[in-house]
């Protein structure tokens, strides 16, 4: 019978001897009992014993043999086809269907006969649910052919799936190298040819849009070509093409591997939703730098991750095996809880693809972008992953702004994710909150996905909006489009949840550190908490309050809490009223926001230096240890970095968190309120 790929936790114990015993071979992954459209939400428990078919009401319907798909009944073809459409809405648009195999306990094949009936029931129920049937794999078992499909919600010629892939790791892992080779399909030489066509491509700045972010993308046909084609003159990238030929694509959102570049790092991965965290490894590197904290940040916030080691042609191989050991220790440790799994095959690609939403495994490729090594299996992998972000269109629409552009003779245009419903040209969107809590209706009047018009734009969606009556400096990173059903409130205080991964000292009431929440990102203080101070390591239930501004947000929003090395991370889970509706400055509120964009500047490699490079750029020489200034967004607090400048020695930038202190807040070591001094040496 027909099973959807499922996989079933190992129960290895952490290898001390050899390699091949500690890391996992991704077959150990593969199902071992089928069930069509078997349950297996609860991602910690992918050995649930119950693999019975679908939903409660189906499980009269007995669909648990390998051979339901070969002669099914009404009851039991209604019942399939409502297992996998399911199936695909939780997939988001697609799904791995694999023939052959069930859940009764006989042994797992089909002979040639019964593989002809079931596919043709399952291509069949694939007409029904319009959509495309692609083989992927098929397998010798037991008792005949095992075959795994590839099941893909068909697309409009202007629509595709999309999946955000975040890519971090550390300085020189070969992250700009390794887009550039996916994207533009030609190797590198190891002397940095790749990246050069990703950062021309960069400039181009064809859509007006510059970012912070990097964004780059990569299409996939139904059959999972890849279909970028690069301009033979100037190598670049027509991004309508792309979307035009593809039924998958692949955003990476290109995240700075420096330490200077955090900031913007968290804004990443925070603000722009990533499906998926590709961690970057340079195999003669090593764990080095910030790969651990890139890692620890990918998982505070619940986002899978893949890791990826390069340079796999020029490591030897003792150095490479030293790598992918502690790689693997890493990742098992308790912090992470991970079960790395290296992937060596197509095989292991499906079952990896298969049982990655598990969260808990995290395969590891080892590919070359000199040779190609490995690029297929991780193209191959790319072109399975599904969003994690649901696509519902009952929902009430929300869409939250990354950025803001004034482009000329169409006026103001506001970029972001749509977080869930549909959104239509025309409609009116509540768009706020303003320094003063408020929303503002306001339509929609045109649409683009990435740079293509398009007249819808729904959950999971990245998209920018043009906006009618509206100037650009009233709208700022953070803010929301939703819609009016939503009734939206704006919040100045919040409880949640923390865990403080790391401070040098302790935490107590009125300290104050940047919050990044969704594309929030700003400087509040801690009101009051249920302990008297924390430390690296401690929970605690928090009180804080935004500074400057009201905020739009949600119960059990992940955030995010930093001032300098300082770290934590939480769940919002109370919004709470304030009577007090003013910022902590006491100024009266600014109804201008600053602008979000600058005259770009041009960084010594060559790449366009953005608003948050211009900030550490401006930093003076010797200063690369210490983080960027926690409120760089802040007009004020660039004020004050600048006057504090010549004093702080180490090139060291007062923080937004000292900045923004109460009226009559001590400074006390307890840091409360750090000191230049306690910051420069954070
Ligand atoms: N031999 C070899 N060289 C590689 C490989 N991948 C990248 N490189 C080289 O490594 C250098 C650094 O690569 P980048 O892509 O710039 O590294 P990065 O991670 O993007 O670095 P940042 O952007 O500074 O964070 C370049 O000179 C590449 O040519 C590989 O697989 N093999």
């Amino acid at each position: 019978m027909a099973s959807l790929a499922a996989g079933h936790e190992p129960g290895i114990t952490a290898g001390t001897g050899a390699l091949a015993d500690a890391l996992v071979p991704a077959s150990i992954f593969a199902p071992d009992r089928g069930g069509c459209g078997e349950e297996d939400d609860d991602d910690e428990c992918l050995e649930d014993g119950d693999m019975t078919n679908g939903k409660p009401e189906d499980r009269r319907i007995d669909c648990s043999s390998k051979l339901a798909l070969v002669s099914p009944n009404g009851e039991q073809y209604d019942s399939l086809l409502r297992q996998l459409r399911d199936r695909m809405e939780e997939g988001c648009g697609e799904t791995i269907y694999v023939v052959g195999m069930g859940s009764d306990g006989s042994d797992w094949g089909l002979d040639e006969t019964d593989m002809e009936a079931s596919v043709a029931t399952v291509r069949s129920m694939c007409e029904q649910l319009d959509s495309d049937f692609i083989p992927l794999r098929e397998r010798a078992e037991a008792a005949g052919m095992v075959r795994d499909y590839l099941i893909r919600r068909r697309v409009g010629e202007l629509d595709f799936l999309e999946v955000r892939v975040a890519v971090v790791g550390n300085v020189d892992a070969g992250k700009s190298t390794l887009l550039g080779v996916l994207t533009h399909g030609e190797l590198d030489n190891g002397r940095g040819f790749a990246r050069q066509k990703l950062f021309r491509h960069k400039h181009e700045m064809e859509s007006g849009r510059t970012s912070s972010v990097g964004n780059d993308i990569l299409g996939f046909d139904q059959e999972g070509q890849v279909v970028n084609k690069p301009d033979s003159h100037g190598g670049s990238l027509d991004w309508t093409k792309i979307c035009e030929k593809s039924s998958k694509v692949i955003t990476f959102i290109d995240l700075a591997g420096h330490e200077k570049y955090l900031k913007t790092t968290v804004f990443g991965m925070t603000g722009h939703l990533p499906d998926f965290c590709m961690l970057m490894v340079g195999s003669n590197a090593g764990i080095v730098g910030m790969t651990k904290e890139h890692l620890g940040l990918a998982l505070a916030l619940n986002v899978p991750v893949f890791v990826v080691v390069t340079k796999i042609d020029m490591c030897p191989a003792n150095i490479l095996q030293e790598t992918l050991k502690l790689l693997q220790r890493l990742l098992k440790s308790p912090g992470c809880r991970k079960i790395p799994v290296l992937v060596q095959n197509k095989d292991d690609v499906i079952v990896a693809a298969s049982n990655f939403s598990s969260e808990r495994m995290c395969p590891i490729f080892q590919i070359s972008n000199v040779t190609g090594e490995n690029m297929d299996l991780l193209k191959m992998f790319l072109n399975l992953l599904s969003s994690r972000t649901s696509y519902r269109d009952d929902q009430p629409a929300e869409f939250q702004i990354d950025d803001t552009y004034s482009v000329p003779g169409v006026g103001t245009v506001v970029s972001g994710t749509t977080l869930r419903g549909l959104i239509r040209l025309n409609d009116t969107m509540l768009l706020g909150p303003d320094p003063l809590g408020s929303f503002i209706a306001i339509a929609v009047k045109s649409i683009h996905r990435k740079r293509m018009p398009v007249k819808e734009v729904r959950g999971g969606q990245t998209a920018s909006f043009a906006l009618k009556k509206i100037k650009r400096s009233s709208i700022r990173k953070g803010m929301v489009m939703v819609s009016p059903k939503l009734n939206p409130q704006a919040t100045w205080e919040f409880e949640a949840e923390i865990l403080v991964l790391h401070h040098p000292t302790t935490i107590s009431p009125r300290y104050q550190a940047m919050v990044h929440c969704g594309s929030i990102r700003q400087t509040a203080t801690i009101l009051s908490m249920n302990r008297d101070c924390l430390r690296t390591g401690d929970k605690a239930s928090v009180h804080f309050r935004f500074i400057k501004t009201p905020e739009y947000l949600h119960c059990d929003q992940r955030l995010v809490f930093r001032e300098g090395r300082t770290k934590a991370v939480g769940t919002i889970t109370k919004l709470l009223h304030s009577t007090n509706n003013m910022p902590s400055n006491s100024k009266p509120p600014q109804i201008k926001m600053q602008s979000t964009k600058k005259v770009p500047l041009r960084k010594e490699d060559g790449t366009m230096a953005t608003t948050d490079d211009a900030a550490t750029i401006a930093q003076p020489a010797g200063s690369s240890t210490l983080q960027l200034g926690e409120g760089d967004d802040d007009p004020q607090i660039k004020e004050v970095n600048k006057e504090n400048k010549p004093k702080s020695g180490g090139g060291g930038r007062r923080r937004g968190g000292q900045r923004h202190k109460g009226k009559g807040q001590n400074c006390t070591n307890s840091m409360a309120a750090p000191s230049p001094t306690a910051t420069a040496n954070s």
